[in-house]
C-alpha cells in the first residue's frame, strides 16, 4: 500500500450567486482537508476540455450547459454527475415536483401527508369559466406553473375572492390556501442525511377575515425574510415561530427518503406545512433543488460527508471491476485506486 494519499476533484457549476452563498472559504478548505478539492468549472469553456473530474455537482439553467452535461457523461460514462439533468427537470413545474409525492406508497399511522388541492391554468381566459376551479375554496395562492430559479418563479399572491383572479399570468398553479400556523419546515436532504428546521411563513387567515380582505396579494419568497415585518395588520394571526413544535422526525425521514428514491436525486428540500384544522396531517407544498445548504447547520460537515462517500464508494466499484478484469496480478489500477 502506497503512503501517497488520493485526492478527489470534485468540479462545480454554479451561478455567481449561488457560488457566493454555498462554496464559503469554510466548506472548501474542510474538504481539503478530507482530500477533496472543489474545483470551479469555467463556464466559458466547453466542460468536455476541463479534464476528468470524480465527480460534478451543478446547479444551472439552459439548454447549452445540459448539452455540454451529455456530451461529457457520453465522453466519460464513469464521472459522477450529481444530479441528473432529467431526475432535475421534474422539479421545475410545480405539478409535476408534487405528483412524486402523491405517488409516494409510505405506511402512515399517527400523522399523515399530502399534497394541498390545486389546478393549473394555462390559459387565463378559461378563469372566466368558475368550474374550471374545481370546488377549490377560497383562499387561494397563484404559483406561476414554472420553478426554474427565475426571479419570477417566486412571484405569488394569495387571492381572496373571483375578483383576485383577474390579472394572473398564465400558467399558473391555483392551490387551496391551507391554514398552518405561520410556520413552515424545510427539510434539507444531502444523500441519507435529512435536516428539519423551522421557517417564518404566510399568516392564517381566518373566514371572518376572508370576506373583509382585498382581492389578492403578491409576494415573493416569504420564508426568507428574516423579519415578521409586513404581517403586522389586523388582517393576520401570527405564531411564534420558538413555540410551533416540530414533526416526529421518523416521520419526516420515511418522506425524505420516499422523495430521495422517487425522484433519484441527492441534494434537494422540500416544504412542509401542518394543517392548523387537523393537527397531525402534514401538505408538501414546494421541492427545490440544490438549496440553500449554507442555512443549514454544519453545512460543511454534512456536504463534505456526502461528498466523501460518493467518491469513496466510487473507488470501490473501480477496484473490484479491475480486480475481476485482472484477477492475478496487482494492477497499477489496482495499487493507484487504493492508495489512501
Ligand atoms: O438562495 P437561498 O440560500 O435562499 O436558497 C434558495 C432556497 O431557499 P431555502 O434553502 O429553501 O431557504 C429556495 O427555496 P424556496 O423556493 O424559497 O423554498 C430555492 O431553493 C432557491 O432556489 P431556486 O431559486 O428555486 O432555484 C434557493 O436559491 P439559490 O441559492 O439556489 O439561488
Ligand atoms: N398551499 C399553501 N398553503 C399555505 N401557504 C402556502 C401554500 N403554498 C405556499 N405557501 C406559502 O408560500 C410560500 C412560497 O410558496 P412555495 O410553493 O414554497 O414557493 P417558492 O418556490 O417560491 O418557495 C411558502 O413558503 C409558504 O409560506
Ligand atoms: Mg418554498
Ligand atoms: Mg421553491
Amino acid at each position: 500500500m502506497s503512503d501517497r494519499v488520493r485526492r478527489f476533484e470534485i468540479g462545480y457549476a454554479l451561478e455567481p450567486k449561488k457560488q457566493q452563498s454555498f462554496m464559503q472559504i469554510s466548506l472548501v478548505n474542510h474538504a481539503k482537508e478530507r482530500g477533496i478539492d472543489l474545483i470551479p468549472i469555467d463556464l466559458n469553456k466547453p466542460l468536455i476540455d476541463q479534464g476528468l473530474f470524480d465527480c460534478i455537482l451543478h446547479k444551472l439553467r439552459g439548454e447549452i450547459w445540459k448539452n455540454q452535461l451529455e456530451e461529457y457523461s457520453l465522453k466519460n460514462p464513469n464521472v459522477f454527475i450529481i444530479d441528473p439533468v432529467d431526475a432535475i427537470e421534474r422539479l421545475h413545474s410545480r405539478i409535476s415536483m408534487l405528483e412524486v409525492v402523491s405517488e409516494l406508497k409510505i405506511p402512515q399511522g399517527n400523522e399523515t401527508f399530502g399534497i394541498p388541492k390545486q389546478v393549473v391554468i394555462y390559459n387565463s381566459e378559461t378563469l372566466l369559466d368558475p368550474s374550471v376551479l374545481e370546488g377549490l375554496k377560497f383562499p387561494l395562492i397563484a404559483k406561476p406553473l414554472v420553478a426554474d430559479g427565475s426571479a419570477e418563479s417566486h412571484d405569488m399572491s394569495l387571492v381572496f375572492n373571483n375578483e383576485g383572479l383577474n390579472n394572473l399570468k398564465s400558467p399558473i398553479v391555483l392551490q387551496e390556501f391551507v391554514n398552518h400556523g405561520g410556520v413552515i419546515f424545510k427539510v434539507y436532504v444531502v444523500g441519507e442525511y435529512v435536516k428539519c428546521v423551522k421557517r417564518k411563513s404566510l399568516p392564517n387567515v381566518s373566514e371572518e377575515k376572508l370576506g373583509s380582505l382585498e382581492s389578492s396579494l403578491s409576494f415573493s419568497q416569504i420564508s426568507n425574510l428574516a423579519t415578521q415585518e409586513g404581517n403586522d395588520d389586523n388582517c393576520y394571526d401570527m405564531m411564534h415561530l420558538e413555540e410551533a413544535d416540530m414533526p416526529p422526525l421518523s416521520f419526516i425521514t420515511d418522506i425524505a427518503r420516499g422523495l430521495r428514491q422517487a425522484m433519484r436525486l441527492q441534494l434537494f428540500n422540500f416544504d412542509v406545512i401542518r394543517d392548523s384544522r387537523v393537527g397531525n396531517h402534514y401538505l408538501v407544498i414546494d421541492i427545490n433543488y440544490f438549496p440553500g445548504y449554507a442555512k443549514m447547520p454544519s453545512y460543511e460537515t454534512v456536504l463534505t460527508d456526502f461528498l466523501w462517500d460518493i467518491v469513496h464508494q466510487k473507488q470501490r466499484e473501480a477496484i473490484s471491476i479491475d480486480k475481476e478484469e485482472n484477477p492475478d496480478t496487482d494492477s497499477d489500477c489496482q495499487k493507484m485506486l487504493s492508495c489512501d
